[in-house]
């Protein structure tokens, strides 16, 4: 909200001219209305009441007459609204554009929302604005308008009027900025749901064949939940709403006829109590009513649309930008975090991972070596968000993993198992199943990078058809490899995804996937690749180590033990 507010007053400051021209056409509605009720005061004082009714036809005569050159003012107010409202328009679809644009150059992934941004957000902004400004600009002058004309009528007037007026603003005020606070959340749950059902639904057969469908009902419910939330709290603020609408378009004209003796005997004649009344009912009542009614409405989703334009990246730039090895910038946020994490395969088992923190810089490489049963796969489900922590926090990119409204974890996480996923289908459906719109020559370049070119020439091309029955375990895992590699993910976790290769195989993949701006984490089941390494996470229960490769080696006996277990090339020893 205050982003926004900050934003708007250059813009409101660049265009002082427009909104001088409107005002002055907008005189003219101050004048209707002032006319308005005092020529039905004066039609009733000085004419029917006073036997002259000639008088009082002409009395409202003048004010019938006085309702022609407001109906100009609307031409021209219109006229001039342009001038207020195509700039806006204009603005937010080149920052769209611009921001669209540098997403993609940035190789960002895909988004639907820029083009939303250009289309239907910024009209959604025009209409809003517009809106915005015609009846806020009509509230304004028509009440000064009755105002003046109570006051002419009568000062007492106001005592009885103000008071219900200014309380029905302040409260509607007071509920601005919660409604767009609770709109934006609104929003924010309703796109999220819409995502996740949207990338969930083309997969659901692949999510309940590897099992993830308890993990995926769960991020449903949740989001549900937010939503549901996020309704309620809307409702809660709209009912504030009207409360004030009554207060300002209903409490007066009520007040008016409740102390309609008092007034008449405090010198307001019976014209002048009619006069008052038209002024409330027939002018201030319905301007209050549209500028409450458009700001609830149309206001809410400007401030809405207009936070989501000025709203900063939510991804940061991609990892290319940061040092493949070695430390990274400073302000780079980790690309995956583990705080205080601990998780148990049930409320009475022992924890297999218990209160590890863990940070992984961008375009690190993470090595996670241990015995057999030592929580390796149960630490990449944890990274990679699979395995809710039982307690700690995982974080992906500085926010939570579980964030509603972060981008989908799909956009952020690979996590390649050890069993390889080939359907049948052919081999470019098969390579392009995380990235749908990978070109020919990514995947041809992913192959040769990967060494699975040649595997990709036996098979007869990218439009051959393969299928799990016609390949061995280490092919599998080679394709899933390069569909992985294919991926723009910042987080790409292997799960021994590279146990069936032989040494060669692995190192020239691994090498290869490590070469691309991502975060590897690899869950190793040889020494070698905890060699490649740039960090070693040992596990090992309560004696888990952490250190660069030669520091483990220099520090940790342990490490040093499961080493020496290990020639370069052999498996990781499985004691039980
Ligand atoms: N679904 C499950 N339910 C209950 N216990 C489980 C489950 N999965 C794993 N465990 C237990 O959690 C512990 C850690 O298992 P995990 O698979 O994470 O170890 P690991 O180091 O990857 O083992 P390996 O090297 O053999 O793959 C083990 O004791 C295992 O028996």
């Amino acid at each position: 909200m205050r982003r926004v507010t900050r934003e708007a007053r250059p813009f409101l400051r660049a265009r002082t001219g427009p909104m001088g021209r409107l005002s002055a056409w907008s005189l003219l509605e101050f004048g209707q209305t002032l006319i308005g009720g005092y020529a039905v005061a004066q039609a009733l004082d000085r004419g029917f009441l006073d036997g002259a009714p000639a008088v009082g036809l002409l009395w409202l005569a003048v004010a019938a007459l006085a309702v022609l050159p407001a109906a100009l003012a609307t031409r021209g107010v219109f006229a001039g609204l342009a001038d207020l409202v195509e700039p806006l328009r204009d603005g937010l679809v080149r920052r769209a554009v611009t921001r669209g644009l540098g997403e993609a150059l940035d190789g960002g992934p895909a988004d639907s929302r820029s083009v939303s941004r250009v289309t239907h957000q910024s009209e959604i902004a025009r209409d809003g604005w517009g809106g915005l400004v015609l009846s806020l600009r009509s509230f304004v002058f028509t009440a000064v308008g009755a105002l003046a004309g109570m006051a002419v009528l009568s000062p007492r007037l106001l005592l009885v009027v103000l008071p219900p007026l200014l309380a029905g603003i302040a409260l509607f005020a007071v509920t601005l900025a919660p409604m767009a606070v609770h709109q934006r959340a609104y929003l924010d749950a309703d796109e999220a749901f819409a995502a996740h059902t949207g990338t969930t639904a083309g997969a659901l057969t692949d999510i309940a064949a590897a099992g993830g469908s308890p993990q995926v009902r769960e991020r449903a419910a949740r989001l549900t939940d937010d939503q549901t939330r996020a309704a309620r709290s809307l409702a809660r603020w709209a009912a504030a709403r009207i409360v004030a609408l009554g207060l300002c378009g209903a409490l007066p004209p009520i007040l008016l006829l409740l102390t309609a003796p008092w007034l008449l005997d405090h010198g307001l004649t019976t014209g002048g109590l009619l006069g008052a009344f038209t002024y409330l009912t027939q002018s201030l009542a319905p301007a209050v009513h549209a500028l409450l009614t458009v700001l609830g409405t149309a206001g809410g989703r400007l401030v809405v649309v207009l936070d989501r334009f000025t709203r900063p990246l939510s991804l940061p730039s991609p990892p290319a930008a940061h040092p493949r090895h070695g430390h990274a910038l400073p302000e780079a946020p980790l690309t995956a975090e583990l705080r205080s994490v601990s998780f148990a395969y049930g409320p009475a088992a022992r924890p297999v991972v218990d209160g590890l923190d863990l940070g992984l810089r961008p375009g690190e490489r993470l090595a996670v070596v241990g015995p057999s049963g030592s929580g390796k796969s149960t630490l990449a489900a944890l990274l990679a968000g699979v395995l809710p922590p039982t307690r700690g926090e995982v974080r992906w990119l500085g926010r939570p993993a579980a964030s509603p409204d972060g981008p989908e974890p799909t956009a952020l996480r690979t996590l390649l198992p050890q069993q390889a996923y080939i359907f049948t289908a052919t081999l470019r459906d098969n390579l392009r199943y995380l990235r749908p719109g990978a070109t020919d020559r990514e995947i041809t370049d992913a192959l040769a990078e990967l060494g699975a070119d040649r595997l990709a020439e036996r098979v007869g091309g990218l439009d051959a058809p393969v299928g799990p029955a016609r390949l061995s375990q280490g092919e599998r895992q080679l394709l899933a490899l390069v569909r992985a590699h294919l991926t723009t993910v910042p987080l790409l976790v292997l799960d021994e995804a590279t146990s069936h290769l032989d040494p060669a195989a692995e190192a020239r993949a691994e090498d290869a996937l490590a070469r691309r701006p991502r975060t590897l984490v690899v869950i190793a089941h040889r020494l070698a690749s905890a060699r490649r390494a740039d960090r070693v996470l040992l596990m090992d229960g309560a004696a888990t180590e952490y250190g660069t490769p030669d520091e483990l080696l220099a520090r940790s006996a342990r490490y040093r033990d499961l080493a020496g277990h290990w020639a370069p090339d052999h498996r990781i020893p499985q004691p039980r």
